[in-house]
């Protein structure tokens, strides 16, 4: 077998496309496997740097032809970007664009360059998994709390810029030991997912929901007041102390408990709001479950 018929079976097999750039007049000179990873064939398409733009991802465009320019107007040779371009199908994949500099005028001006796109769509789908999992509780699909202090941590910050409060509702599921003895831990697991989802519901776009962990719950909610937060917290309290689960019959029934606190511009970190709120939740419970208590009276407890 020839160099060139080995060649082409390799280029086949790995399905990487190659192209090149014709500077002077800005064609793109595409194989039939680049053009093929997004849904043309030769003969369709006559593809230019315009048309490459054009066919870029809003989220990548300027990361992409900023690449392209400094390869043409800096001092490297070599070019390795990641974006995604829209298929003829209307989806989008993710290529890897690796390119060199192949012919340089007199004066060191480019004219040509030559590259290959690799279709990575599949590495892509595997690393937004795993970076949902790593910040994601996996039953109920609520924030970790890990990823929740991380949020935290910039709502703070941004609170003490603007000087105007964010709150922390801590919340706990009432007794739920019993629905574990009772129905079992796989009937538990679900009314822990159904809590999350009607938690999730009951709460703003700009709120931060987490499990806590266990039966534990924990939700931020920036630019908020305390009187606000109770608003809300109750609204959660009255859905939920009405809703029946039913998965099993007679259907379940679960109360919550919540401890607000609202930040102040003394607190050093997020977390000491967090400990009025936990200590508000302690409250809560102490006074008999089924109820939202604010830090501010959670003394009277
Ligand atoms: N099914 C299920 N149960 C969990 C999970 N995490 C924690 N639990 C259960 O939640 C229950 C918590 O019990 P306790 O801490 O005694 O509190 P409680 O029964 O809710 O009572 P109060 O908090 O005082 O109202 C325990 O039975 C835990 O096993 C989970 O992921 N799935």
């Amino acid at each position: 077998m020839d160099a060139k018929r080995r060649l082409d079976l390799a280029l086949d097999a790995s399905e990487i496309g190659i192209y090149h750039i014709d500077l002077r007049t800005g064609t793109i000179c595409a194989d039939a496997r680049y053009l093929a990873m997004l849904g043309y064939s030769l003969r369709e398409i006559n593809p230019t740097l315009d048309w490459w733009r054009s066919a870029l991802h809003p989220h990548e465009v300027d990361g992409a032809n900023e690449s392209l320019v400094e390869l043409i107007n800096g001092d490297g040779e070599r070019l390795r970007s990641e974006y995604r371009m829209r298929h003829r199908d209307g989806r989008w994949i993710w290529v890897e664009d690796r390119a060199r500099i192949a012919e340089r005028d007199e004066h060191g001006q480019p004219l040509l360059i030559i590259g290959v796109h690799i279709d990575i769509s599949q590495r892509k789908r595997a690393e937004q998994k795993l970076a949902y999992q790593a910040e994601h509780d996996q039953l109920t699909h609520l924030l970790n709390r890990h990823s929740f202090l991380y949020s935290l941590k910039r709502v703070h910050a941004e609170s003490q810029r603007t000087q105007r409060p964010y709150c922390i509702a801590m919340l706990d599921l009432d007794l739920f030991k019993q629905v574990n003895d009772t129905y079992g831990h796989l009937v538990g697991d679900r009314v822990l997912s159904n809590f999350a989802k009607l938690l999730r519901r009951s709460l703003r776009e700009a709120d931060w929901a987490a499990r806590w962990g266990g039966e534990e719950f924990i939700v931020l909610m920036p630019n908020t007041e305390a009187d606000q937060a109770q608003r809300s917290m109750e609204r959660l309290r009255k859905t939920l102390a009405t809703a029946r689960f039913g998965m099993v019959e007679p259907p379940i029934r679960v109360t919550v408990s919540a401890g607000i606190a609202e930040s102040s511009m003394d607190d050093r970190a997020g977390d000491e709001v967090i400990k009025r709120a936990d200590t508000a939740l302690y409250a809560a419970k102490h006074l008999g479950r089924d109820r939202v208590c604010p830090a501010s009276a959670c003394q009277m407890a």
